[in-house]
């Protein structure tokens, strides 16, 4: 038999609560229930300095991209020194925080960088890895490429419902990234399987909501990090750390006043059948294209209030591709599931098992997505 543990908020918290719901046998010779609060305030903060560093990492190398910056990995997805600098500065500052308990799936490795000629690459990767961390200033280190490396390897975790590990995509949507548009670097901690905090760098998303007219305008100040921790909430503040506001997904119950995202990439999603689906609730606006988990932020704000992300078939998603985004959605009021209803499941390692693709909106309008979702499916089933 166990109890469970109860959800303690502290009404005169002035600071986001930062405590996890689970289940705890019950004490040996007491009846009444014990409240033990985990708190999640040092990895939160850890979380928040590593992603804002490669943030400013990725910037720097996004302003001055070179053709020679970009490789391709096997499965013909860019990759670029900014990746995998972000990926080696976030491991490095992750392990230095919790050097006894460091555990993280990352996405990329190293393997490509070890090839004859990449060492060049390396050197690179290097200096603006020991640039940044001099900027910084916490840690007294300069980083050979060796160490530089091994940061990059150590995300070779495979995750689990077991203890606690990071998961980290160093730049989501790469290809957004060398387009100049959204990217997000996406940070999330898993504690049994279950993703208990996440934070989302989007260092090109408007701080004003992208629904508003004049998003492009040279006024409109860019970079945006979200956070979330288990039972506390959604948190949004600029880049540059000043502070921090509380963000709500969009409240709209009528379908036809909602508005949704989707991938800028086209290969990333069946557009065809978000279409139809768009089409059966009765969505006038059209779709807003953008790339990375910067769809999740925008999201848990209210700039939208439907995303769809329908994978072609065969396609495995990955944790690191959903995780931060997921917790920055749910704890912002919204509703994160596959084509099935079913909540997402981090704890099988690197892949999500899914059921057709992923579906995000508001408490509201699930169930009305959720049909128009299952007959839109049936339907080009039917039509194949
Ligand atoms: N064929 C495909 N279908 C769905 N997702 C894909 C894909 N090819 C790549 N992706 C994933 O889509 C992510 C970008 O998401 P989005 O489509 O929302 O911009 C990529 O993350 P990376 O850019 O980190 O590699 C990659 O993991
Ligand atoms: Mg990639
Ligand atoms: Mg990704
Ligand atoms: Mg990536």
């Amino acid at each position: 038999m166990s109890i469970n543990w109860l959800r303690f908020v502290s009404p005169s918290l002035k600071k986001p609560p930062l405590f996890h719901l689970c289940h705890l046998p019950p004490p040996p010779s007491s009846s009444s229930a014990v409240i033990v609060a985990m708190s999640y305030d040092k990895e939160l903060a850890a979380a928040k300095k590593a992603a804002s560093l490669a943030a400013r990492l990725c910037q720097k190398v996004q302003k001055a991209l070179l053709q020679s910056d970009v490789q391709s990995k096997n499965d013909k997805s860019p990759v670029t020194v900014a990746d995998y600098g972000s990926q080696a500065l976030v491991s490095f500052v992750l392990q230095q925080e919790f050097p006894d308990n460091f555990s993280l799936v990352a996405e990329e490795d190293s393997k490509d960088l070890r090839k004859d000629g990449g060492q060049e690459i390396v050197e690179r990767i290097t200096k603006l890895v020991n640039d940044s961390l001099t900027i910084d200033g916490s840690y007294n280190v300069t980083l050979s490429t060796e160490d530089v490396l091994k940061a990059i390897d150590n995300g070779r975790s495979e995750g689990g419902s077991q203890g606690r590990h990071w998961v980290l995509d160093p730049i989501d949507g790469t290809k957004g990234f060398l387009r100049g548009d959204q990217y997000a670097i996406a940070l999330a901690l898993l504690d049994g399987g279950k993703v208990v905090l996440g934070v989302l760098a989007c260092p090109n998303l408007p701080l004003t909501s992208l629904s508003d007219a004049g998003q492009h305008s040279p006024n409109n100040k860019v970079g945006c990090l979200f956070f979330a921790v288990v039972g506390g909430g959604t948190y949004m503040q600029p880049l540059d750390g000043s502070s921090a506001v509380k963000v709500q997904v969009s409240a709209v119950e009528n379908p036809e006043e909602a508005s949704f995202f989707e991938s800028y990439e086209a290969a990333h999603s069946m557009h065809d059948l978000s279409s139809l689906i768009a089409q059966k609730l009765g969505v006038k606006a059209p779709p807003v294209r953008i790339d990375s988990q910067a769809k999740y932020g925008a999201l848990s704000r209210g700039d939208g209030a439907i995303y769809l992300r329908l994978p072609h078939k065969g396609y495995r998603e990955k944790i690191w591709d959903h995780a931060a985004g997921c917790i920055v959605v749910s704890e912002a009021g919204g509703v994160v599931t596959d084509a099935a209803g079913q909540p997402l499941d981090f704890s099988k390692g690197k892949y999500l098992d899914l059921d057709t693709g992923i579906i995000v909106t508001n408490q509201k309008l699930m169930p009305l997505l959720f049909n128009a979702v299952r007959k839109s499916i049936q339907e080009k089933a039917s039509s194949l």
